[in-house]
This record gives structure tokens, sequence and C-alpha cells, in this order.
């Protein structure tokens, strides 16, 4: 018998989440049936949607939502061996019990010195979000001016060197001085700290006179409607987050977006990366390919401890991380 470890919602966040609104619990999972697998997470993912889909999927009581990277322990199903390592959905537990469906192996090319950490972050869904949503929202091409917020954190990075990538120059903005110097050794052409620019009207006018042709948005509030007002004629907003809305309790108040759409003539859609699902694994070939070449470079704010769960989740809100936040059980 195996007893696994879960961090439960024990009680809807109202505004900024505190570790109280979490409890630990101990699960006994039952012996495995045919086709069943037993698995072990060895590393988890904190991620912002777990905020807002918190609030709109779960009830208290609820096993936080989340994916891990998981080692088969035991197998009663001939397609899954034991010591293979795949990507689920199963929430914030040390063990779980699945019957394969819904488990992803790893790519047969991952190298073996590779983290298998990076599959929830450059080589995962963040990473795929910043693919997608620069191709196929942004339609980024050669040449482009790129403007990307949260730019030093998982999806924030990786739209950043893509766009590099792809002849871009590209503007990155983030929360410290630290942040700004990691963006420019990994190759953003421009970076400020937005908390301590005097204006950022004129930080971002600064860092490109000419405007933005891309805006790759996961911050929203206040940023995104100084930075639509600095568009070009013609310019792709892609809405892939809204961070600092997430912790509101009363909802923020315009600036509003339609004046500046109707004169620059701008194209703004919101996006979710499972709307590309069929296309999944082209997304990782690439990633792990640039990874592997050192196009793209990562890194990993790793918490030990399966106990920090609710402390890295709201580490990673508050922006205490670089790159992924990653837990290693
Ligand atoms: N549409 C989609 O399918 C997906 C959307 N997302 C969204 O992308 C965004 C980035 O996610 P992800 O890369 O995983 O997270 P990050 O690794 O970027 O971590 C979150 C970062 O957000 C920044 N932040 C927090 N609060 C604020 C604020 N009030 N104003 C500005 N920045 C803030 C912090 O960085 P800093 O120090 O710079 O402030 C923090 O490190 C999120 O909005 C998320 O919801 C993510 C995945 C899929
Ligand atoms: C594999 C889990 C898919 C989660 C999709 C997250 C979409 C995020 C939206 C905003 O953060």
């Amino acid at each position: 018998m195996v007893t696994a470890k879960v961090w439960v919602l024990k009680k809807h966040f109202e505004g900024f989440p505190k570790t109280s609104d979490f409890e630990l619990k101990k699960i006994e999972l039952p012996n495995l049936k045919d086709g069943e697998l037993l698995l072990e997470s060895v590393f988890l993912s904190v991620d912002p949607y777990m905020r807002p889909y918190s609030q709109r999927d779960m009830k208290e009581g609820d096993i936080m939502i989340g994916t891990q990277v998981a080692r088969i322990v035991e197998s009663n199903n001939p397609a899954f061996t034991v010591g293979a390592f795949v990507v689920a959905k199963s929430g914030w537990r040390t063990h779980f019990i699945s019957d394969g469906k819904d488990l992803q192996l790893l790519p047969s090319s991952w190298p073996e010195s590779l983290p298998k950490s990076l599959a929830l972050g450059t080589v995962g869904m963040p990473g795929l979000t910043a693919y997608f949503g620069l191709l196929e929202v942004c339609k980024m091409k050669l040449g482009d001016t790129v403007l990307v917020n949260a730019a030093a954190g998982a999806v924030g990075s990786v739209v950043g060197q893509l766009a590099k990538i792809g002849g871009c120059k590209v503007v990155g903005c983030a929360g410290s001085d630290y942040k700004v110097a990691y963006l420019k050794k990994i190759g953003f052409d421009e970076a400020f700290n937005y908390k301590t620019v005097v204006s950022l009207d004129e930080a971002l006018r600064k860092a490109s006179p000419d405007g933005y042709d891309c805006f790759f948005d996961n911050v929203g509030g206040e940023f995104a409607s100084i930075a639509i007002n600095h568009m070009k004629k013609y310019g792709r907003i892609a809405v892939c987050g809204a961070i600092s809305q997430y912790n509101d309790s009363v909802p923020q108040k315009g600036p509003y977006v339609q004046v500046p759409m109707i004169f620059k003539e701008l194209r703004m859609e919101g996006f979710i990366v499972t709307r590309w699902n069929n296309r999944w694994e082209e997304g990782l070939k690439a990633l792990l390919k640039w990874v592997v070449e050192g196009k793209v470079k990562c890194h990993e704010q790793v918490t030990e401890g399966f106990e920090n769960m609710p402390m890295a989740f709201i580490g990673m809100l508050k922006g205490e991380n670089l790159g992924k936040a990653i837990v290693k059980v």
C-alpha cells in the first residue's frame, strides 16, 4: 500500500493566495488493477493559470490542479515500462495511479544530460505558449520589433529568444535589475525594470522610438494600456496572460483599448495554448532542437520539497522566480 501526499485547496483565494488557503493531506492508494500504473512525481510545476483556474473550475477540498514529470514505479500496462518518465496532469500529488491515457512520454530524442524538468517549462506547455503565440497569434516576421512583458519568466524568456531566432528586434521588461541583466545575457536587444523606471511610457519609447509590430502580453492591466499606444500601425497583440489582474478582488478600470485599436488598425487576440493540441509534437520537437543546439537558453527556479509547493506558487506570483518555477519532490 502506498501513501500519497496531496495539496488541497482548503479555502478559495481571496486576493493574493496565502499558505493557509492550502492543506497537506495523505491518501492511501489502492492496489493496481490491470492496465494501471503507479507513478511518483519527480518535478511539479507551479504556474500562474492555477490562480484564475482554481476560481473558475475548483471547489474547496479539491486537490490543486497542475502538471508534473513523474517516474513509473509499477506497471500493469504493457505500453509503459517501469523507470520511464512521463508528463502527467495529476495535480499536486507525490504519487498517483493512472490508466496511461492521459500520460505523455518524454520525446524519445530527449538527451540523457538534459534536465527532465524542462518538460514543464521551455520544452513543455510554457515553451509551446511562446511558440504558438508568436507564430500563430503575433504572426511574427523577419525584421519585426517584438515587445514582451514578464520577460524573464517561463513564457517570456522563450518568447524573446524565439523572436531573436526569427530575426526580430526584442524588447523585454521584468521586475528586477537581476532579471533585466539576465534578459540582456540571453540576447534581448533592450530590457528595462518596469518597477523602477520613472515613466513606462518613456521607457517604451526609448527602447523602440519607432514603436512595436508585435506585443506579447503576459501581464495586462496598466502596462498593456500604456504599451498599446506604442504599437505601430497594423500591429499585432497576443493576449497571453493578465497576471497583474489575477489577484484583484475588485476589477481594474480602463483606460480602454478601442481608440488606439481603431486609429492604429491593430489586431488583438486572446489565446490558450491548448488550441494547438494537435501540433504539440511539432512545437516540442522545434523547442527541444533549439535547446540542444544552445540557441534557446533555459533557467529554472527550483524549490526543494513537496511540502513547499504553496510557498513556491506564491513566490512565483510575487515574481521571485527567474525562468520556470519548479518544485523538486
Ligand atoms: N494563454 C495561455 O495559454 C498561457 C498563458 N500563460 C500566461 O503567461 C503569463 C506568464 O506565465 P509564466 O511564464 O508561466 O509565468 P512567469 O514564469 O513569468 O512567472 C510569473 C511572473 O509574472 C510577473 N508578475 C507577477 N505579478 C505581476 C504584475 N502585477 N505585473 C507585472 N508582472 C507581474 C513576475 O515577474 P516580474 O518580476 O517580471 O514582475 C513573475 O515572475 C501569465 O500571465 C500566464 O497566465 C501561461 C501559459 C499559457
Ligand atoms: C497541460 C495543462 C494546460 C494548461 C493550459 C494553461 C493555459 C493558461 C492560461 C493562462 O495562464
